[in-house]
């Protein structure tokens, strides 16, 4: 179990990052979404010990990782967000290298470890290329494979999906799921789509605040019954956000599809709708922006 208590982060500039972020996060797949800026990266660095939190606990087990970010190193994997730096060296010199730093002792041990994580990840077939070379998925799966080297126990990947076609980014998730089932995985992202097919729980996070946190479907709840669909002209789109809480638009064939969060049925042609993932983390950040309009818990 990892636990926030609290964290808190200021930039140097004065940015408040992370306020009073409070989580606990058990074993299996995490999704932590929200927008750009939100503060994920943050986090994820404050956890990953790559920065000190200006305020705050968290205790991963029984390891305190702001008093001993080494032993909490010990047991991380991670993937960041900027993974970049690909030399010319076949995927397995370089996950061997990576391995020798991780501090994997002897050479057959660790000959045996690298070999058996590039055939995880789908990359044996490919392990004698230049890992500059690779395709941006395959990038991604060498990064969850040096993210794996030590069998850690704690694993964060930041934003592992952005830039994948659908096929590889289908593949790069079956791999999280499998690497989920024994071990705590945060998966930091901002596609809703992501979170839903992977993680039994979640949180949103917004300007540095966690804003909810459970399982998607018990969140998705929160709207059951107050979820409206209309389509309408785009002249009376303004009209009808002044009014109402609009909570997304989506164009469908020259017309918009508006989805709008209110407690009985408002008038003028409006039908009930099930509700997403998507539609909660569209109400959570509408309520976030405009408090007075939409209330996302009932
Ligand atoms: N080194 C830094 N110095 C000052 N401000 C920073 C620094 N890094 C991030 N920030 C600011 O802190 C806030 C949170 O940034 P962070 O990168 O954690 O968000 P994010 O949710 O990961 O966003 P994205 O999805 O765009 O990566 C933003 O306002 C960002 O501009």
């Amino acid at each position: 179990m990892l636990s926030l208590q609290g964290v808190s982060h200021v930039y140097p500039n004065g940015t408040r990052a992370l306020a009073d972020a409070t989580l606990e996060i058990p074993t299996g797949m995490f999704g932590l979404l929200g927008p750009n800026g939100a503060g994920k990266s943050t986090l994820m660095r404050c956890i990953a010990t790559l920065q000190t939190p200006t305020a705050g606990r968290i205790r991963f087990g029984e390891i305190d990782a702001i008093a001993r970010p080494q032993d909490l190193r010990a047991v991380l994997g991670y993937l960041p967000q900027d993974f970049g730096v690909y030399p010319r060296v076949s995927a397995e010199a370089l996950l061997d290298h990576l391995a020798v730093l991780k501090g994997l002792g002897g050479r057959a041990q660790r000959r045996e470890a690298v070999e058996a994580l590039l055939a995880q990840v789908n990359l044996w077939s490919v392990r004698k290329k230049a890992v500059a070379g690779f395709s941006g998925g395959m990038r991604q799966r060498f990064g969850i494979a040096q993210a794996l080297l030590g069998q850690p126990r704690l694993i964060i990947v930041d934003e592992p999906t952005a830039g994948l076609d659908p096929e590889e980014r289908h593949r790069f998730n079956n791999l999280l799921a499998e690497i989920g089932e024994q071990v705590v995985v945060i998966l930091s992202t901002h596609l809703v789509e992501d979170v839903a097919d992977l993680c039994p729980r979640m949180a949103i996070i917004h300007q540095g605040r966690i804003v909810q946190v459970g399982a998607p479907a018990e969140l998705v709840r929160q709207l059951a019954g107050r979820l409206w669909r209309k389509t309408v002209d785009k002249a009376a789109l303004a009209e009808l956000r002044a009014a109402m809480a609009v909570i997304s638009t989506r164009l469908r064939g020259g017309q918009t599809l508006v989805h709008v969060l209110a407690d009985d049925r408002p008038d003028g042609g409006f039908e009930p709708v099930e509700a997403s993932l998507e539609d909660l983390y569209f109400a959570t950040l509408a309520q976030q922006r405009r408090p007075a309009v939409a209330a996302v818990a009932a």
